[in-house]
Order: C-alpha cells, then sequence, then structure tokens
C-alpha cells in the first residue's frame, strides 16, 4: 500500500429538536442518559452538516476542519467514535481504481475529515448533533460497516448524545437503556418525515452567539445539584413518553403541543432548580432576550386558548432560540404574520434574508416584501401593538424532513479528491 490513492465519502445529516427534552446523564464517559427522549428531525434542505471523510496510505495522521479550520482529534469524544467506528471496519475494494483496503489495514490507515454545518455551531441549534451523526454515518459508508442506522445512533451518542436522535428522519426516540456498557442505549425511529407532513416548523434565532454554559456542564450541574431533575426523570418523562408517542402516532397535535410545551418549561425549570441556577432563556448579554421569550411562551398560551384548539407548540433548548411548531401550513401563515408584525426586521434588512428556509409560507401569509409586513394589521387576539424590530436577528421555516444521506456528487465533496486536503 505505498500508493498516492485517497478514498472518500461525503455525506449529509439533519440537525434535531427534542420535543421530550434529554437533560442529565448516568454515565459521562458513555453519555448515558437518566430518561429516554423524543426528537423531530429537521428538514436538511434548510438545516444539516456536511462531512467528507477520506482515507489515504499518504496520510500521516487523523485530521479534521470544522467549518474551514482545522480542530484537534485529541479529545475524548471524537477518539471514542473513531475507535468504535474502526473496530466495525470491514474490506473495502475498488475494483475500477484498483484499490483493496482489508479489514487489518483500518488500524494503521489515517482519516481526514472535513464537516460544514450550514447554520450558527454551538449556539443551541444542535450542531453537535448533526455534526457527530454525520461523522459516524459518513465514516461507516467509508468503511463498509455492515451496522444499522440504530446500531450507529450507539456510537454517535458517544459524540453527544442529542446525536444519536440525527440518524433517521421523522419523529425519533433515544432509548436510554439499562446496560452498564451503554449497549441498548440507541435510538429507533418512531415513524418517518411523511406520517406527519402538516407540521411546520419556524426557529427564531435570537442569538447565533456561543452560549455560556455547555449543555454538557449544565446538565452534570443539574444532576449533582437539582432534586426536580430526580423526580422528572423517575416519576414525569416515563409516562410523558407514552403520551407522546401516541401523540405521534396519531397525530393528535392538542396533546403532542400540550406535552412538548410542559416538557420544555419543565426542562427550563430543573435548569432553574440547579445550584447555582442556569439561565438559557436569558442571554444576559441580551436584555431583551427574557421579555422575548415570556413574550413568546405566553402570547402562544394566548393563542392557543383563543382559538379553542392549540396552533402552535414552542419549546427551547439550551438558549434562547424559539423553535415553534405550527399544526398545518394555515397555522403557521397566521404564526408568521404574527411574528412579524411583533418582530420586523430592522430597516437595513430585506426580507429575504430576515426569512431562511421554505419562503413558500410568505406567500400563504400574503407577505411579498416589507411592504406588506409593514401594513400587517395588530393580531385580533392581543391588545398590544408595541413591536420589537431587531429582537430576533432572523427566522428558519423548515418542516419534519429526513435522516442522513451519501451524497454520490463528488462536487459536492468538502476534500480534495487528488491530495485529501480542503478545497
Ligand atoms: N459538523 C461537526 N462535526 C463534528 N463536530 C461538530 C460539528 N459541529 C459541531 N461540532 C462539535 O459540537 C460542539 C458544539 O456543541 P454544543 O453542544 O456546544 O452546541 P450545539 O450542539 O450547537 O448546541 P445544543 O447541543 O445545545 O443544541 C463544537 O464545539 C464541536 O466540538
Ligand atoms: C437541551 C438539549 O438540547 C440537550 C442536548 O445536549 P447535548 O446532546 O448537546 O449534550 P451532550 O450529550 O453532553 O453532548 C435537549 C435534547 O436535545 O434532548
Amino acid at each position: 500500500m505505498g500508493e498516492k490513492w485517497v478514498l472518500m465519502k461525503t455525506a449529509q445529516t439533519p440537525t434535531n429538536i427534542a420535543v421530550i427534552k434529554y437533560w442529565g446523564k448516568r454515565d459521562e464517559t458513555l453519555i448515558l442518559p437518566v430518561n429516554d427522549s423524543i426528537s423531530v428531525t429537521l428538514d436538511p434542505a434548510h438545516l444539516c452538516t456536511t462531512t467528507t471523510v477520506a482515507v489515504s496510505p499518504a496520510f500521516q495522521q487523523d485530521r479534521m476542519w470544522l467549518n474551514g479550520k482545522e480542530m484537534s482529534l485529541s479529545g475524548g469524544r471524537y477518539q471514542n467514535c473513531l475507535r468504535e467506528i474502526r473496530k466495525r471496519a470491514r474490506e473495502v475494494e475498488d475494483k475500477e481504481r484498483g484499490i483493496k483496503i482489508e479489514k487489518k489495514d483500518w488500524e494503521k490507515l489515517h482519516l481526514h475529515i472535513a464537516s460544514y454545518n450550514n447554520f450558527p455551531t454551538a449556539a443551541g441549534l444542535a450542531s453537535s448533533a448533526a455534526g457527530f451523526a454525520c461523522l459516524v454515518f459518513a465514516l461507516a459508508k467509508l468503511m463498509n460497516v455492515s451496522e444499522d442506522e440504530s446500531q450507529l445512533s450507539a456510537i454517535a451518542r458517544q459524540g453527544s448524545g442529542s446525536a444519536c436522535r440525527s440518524l433517521f428522519g421523522g419523529f425519533v426516540k433515544w432509548i436510554m437503556g439499562k446496560e452498564d456498557d451503554g449497549s441498548d442505549s440507541l435510538a429507533v425511529q418512531l415513524v418517518d418525515e411523511k406520517h406527519w407532513e402538516d407540521l411546520f416548523i419556524i426557529i427564531a434565532v435570537v442569538s447565533s452567539r456561543q452560549k455560556e454554559t455547555s449543555s454538557t456542564s449544565g446538565m452534570r450541574e443539574s444532576v449533582e445539584t437539582s432534586s426536580l431533575l430526580q423526580h422528572r426523570a423517575k416519576e414525569v418523562v416515563p409516562k410523558r413518553t407514552i403520551q407522546m408517542e401516541e401523540a405521534i402516532q396519531y397525530r393528535d397535535f392538542a396533546s403532542f403541543a400540550k406535552l412538548a410545551c410542559a416538557d420544555s418549561n419543565q426542562f427550563h425549570a430543573v435548569c432553574l432548580d440547579t445550584l447555582p441556577p442556569i439561565f438559557y432563556m436569558n442571554d444576559t448579554s441580551h436584555r431583551q432576550v427574557l421579555v422575548y421569550i415570556c413574550w413568546i411562551i405566553s402570547y402562544v398560551e394566548k393563542w392557543n386558548r383563543s382559538e379553542g384548539t392549540p396552533q402552535v407548540a414552542y419549546t427551547f433548548d439550551a438558549g434562547p432560540n424559539a423553535v415553534l411548531i405550527a399544526r398545518d401550513r394555515k397555522a403557521a401563515a397566521q404564526l408568521i404574520q404574527r411574528l412579524l408584525f411583533y418582530f420586523p426586521p430592522k430597516s437595513d434588512t430585506d426580507l429575504d434574508s430576515y426569512l431562511l428556509g421554505d419562503k413558500t409560507i410568505l406567500k400563504d401569509a400574503g407577505l411579498e416584501g416589507l411592504e406588506d409586513v409593514k401594513a400587517l394589521s395588530p393580531p385580533p387576539e392581543n391588545g398590544s401593538a408595541q413591536k420589537y424590530p431587531g429582537d430576533v436577528s432572523y427566522f428558519i421555516c423548515t418542516r419534519p424532513g429526513k435522516g442522513p444521506i451519501l451524497l454520490s456528487n463528488d462536487k459536492l465533496a468538502l476534500l480534495d479528491p487528488e491530495t485529501g486536503l480542503p478545497k
């Protein structure tokens, strides 16, 4: 194997947002959670990670570039994923190019990895979830690994817990498992992305800044100090998970919204019950954020009550960005009218760069340009006409989406096929 060939694979993987939250580990190294969690996978057409992995006898060491910058792979989480996937590598042959890699060769061969998130990294938009899922999925394809997605999810889990849920599309459950070695702590698909196609998701990005307390250290502190977390894990989540699975199965939006909002609120209550308290929804560098969050929550609750049945569910992860899930396009169009009425762009921002992702909803809402946004009248269910221009950085409109895919178009690869270095 003295030759200079480079063999590569490129994959694309979605992010996910939990509607029953994972918060707390029972094993820090293996990343084993204290409760089951359930998420919806977001359409990778709007939010995704692309990762190219390459192997060559010419590579001197394992190297990785994230968003164009070289980063260290020495961290335990990367090392655990690489070790677990290498263990499962099998023979690979490319007859056309005369390349053959025996199973035993994988231990000696080095890898180059380049990854790109098309959304802000480490800002509470689940970049670690899409990132580790994509890394494991792409390596599994390169190394001809025979394990299925659930088994791969147990490897991605060791990179970041929430990553295990990004191995599937649609609605996904991470089963906490019982075994000490973590072999039964893996993700399964509940339903695929076509099961509940009516849902429409709008993310209000308030802050793209890196958060002050990472999920990893935040949940560690909660496990150590919050008695509410113990109660949540033992008493609340087991029942709520069953109810949520049922709501998803029967597309029962009223139950879905009730459970998702309650679970997000309880997760943030656990953060407040932590010593010292963690204020994820109140980014201290952004004074208006708390006002905005309280406003969104009480507004959605008020609107849902005025309609008689829930139109929108809200959920917040470890950051101030609101994820709003509308029951259908009609509700989503009404929601975007309301959001743009109260949170219009600053005067120097155009609508095209203020609303990203699936822009078709603008047409449904009768909003072709900024003039239409300015002409919006105050929503009937809320007396206040106070506006907050500039509080939201931008909106991302998306839907439940599919799981990881392999990209066959070489032009989309992030590494040069000759050198194996970033393009
Ligand atoms: N594409 C990627 N490939 C590999 N690792 C990634 C990738 N993107 C992010 N990561 C890793 O995940 C870390 C960010 O994870 P972190 O949990 O802090 O933020 P987040 O995932 O964006 O937010 P949250 O998990 O709270 O939604 C990065 O520092 C990096 O180590
Ligand atoms: C609030 C959450 O988004 C927490 C995600 O935590 P991470 O998966 O980022 O944590 P680590 O396992 O330590 O990497 C809820 C969720 O996604 O379920």
